[in-house]
C-alpha cells in the first residue's frame, strides 16, 4: 500500500487570509493542496479561478491538486497549468471526450486525474486508466463542503483499487467529502491513499493537530 497523503481542501479555508491558511497546512506536513474549482453549472456553487491559483503559487511549495467541477474543462486546463497546477482532475460526467481531455492535461505538462460522483460507475474508467495518474472518488455529491460522508462509495473504492492492480497502474485513489477522524480509516482500508479534508481541517481550532489526527486515523486503516 502506498503511503497515505493528506490533501486539505481550501474550500473551507479563511478566504480573507488564504495564503496564511495554506502556510498552516504546509507546515503541518500535508502533501497536497486541494483546490476546488466550481462553475455554477456542473455544480450549484461558484468558487476559485486560475487567478487565485497563480496568486498562491509563489507562497507555497505544496503539490497543487486542482479539482475542476466545471462543464467545459478543456477551455481552462492550460490556464490552470500555467497558473501553477501540478495535477488537474476533471469529472467524467460532463466531459464528452474524456480521452482527449486527459491527453490535453498531460500534453500541457500536468498529472491527470479523473473524478467520479458517488452514483457514477467505475466502468467509465476502464479504457482510460493507463493514462490516469489519480482517480478521485467523491464521497459526497460535489458542490459544497461540510456534507456527510456517503458510505455506499466504500465498495467502489475497493473495485477501483482492483482495476488499478489488474492493469498494473500506480495511479492514486483520492477520496473527497466528509473525510475526518471517524471516516479516514474506512476509506484507506477500502483502498484510498489520498484523503481530501476541508471542514475537518480548516474548521478546526488547531489546523496542525487536525492534519495529524486524520493521518493517524488513516494509518490505522492501512492493511
Ligand atoms: O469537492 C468538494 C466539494 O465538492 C470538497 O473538496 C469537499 O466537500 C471537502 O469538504 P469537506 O471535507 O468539508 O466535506
Amino acid at each position: 500500500m502506498t503511503a497515505v497523503k493528506i490533501a486539505p481542501s481550501i474550500l473551507s479555508a479563511d478566504f480573507s487570509a488564504l495564503w496564511q491558511d495554506v502556510l498552516k497546512v504546509e507546515e503541518a506536513g500535508a502533501e497536497y493542496l486541494h483546490i476546488d474549482v466550481m462553475d455554477g453549472h456542473f455544480v450549484p456553487n461558484i468558487t476559485i479561478g486560475p487567478l487565485i491559483v497563480k496568486a498562491l503559487r509563489p507562497k507555497s511549495k505544496m503539490f497543487f491538486d486542482i479539482h475542476l467541477m466545471i462543464e467545459n474543462p478543456d477551455l481552462y486546463i492550460e490556464e490552470f497549468i500555467k497558473s501553477g497546477a501540478d495535477l488537474v482532475t476533471v469529472h467524467a460526467e460532463p466531459v464528452h471526450h474524456l480521452h482527449r481531455t486527459v491527453s490535453l492535461i498531460k500534453e500541457k505538462g500536468a498529472r491527470a486525474g479523473v473524478a467520479l460522483n458517488p452514483a457514477t460507475s467505475p466502468a467509465v474508467l476502464e479504457y482510460i486508466l493507463p493514462l490516469v495518474d489519480l482517480v478521485l472518488l467523491m464521497t459526497v455529491n460535489p458542490g459544497f463542503g461540510g456534507q456527510a460522508f456517503i458510505p455506499e462509495v466504500l465498495p467502489k473504492i475497493t473495485a477501483v483499487r482492483k482495476m488499478l492492480e489488474r492493469c498494473g497502474s500506480s495511479a492514486e485513489i483520492q477520496v473527497d467529502g466528509g473525510i475526518n477522524r471517524e471516516t479516514a480509516a474506512a476509506v484507506v482500508k477500502a483502498g484510498a491513499n489520498v484523503l481530501v479534508a476541508g471542514s475537518a481541517i480548516f474548521g478546526s481550532e488547531d489546523i496542525a493537530a487536525a492534519v495529524r489526527q486524520i493521518r493517524e486515523a488513516a494509518e490505522g486503516g492501512e492493511g
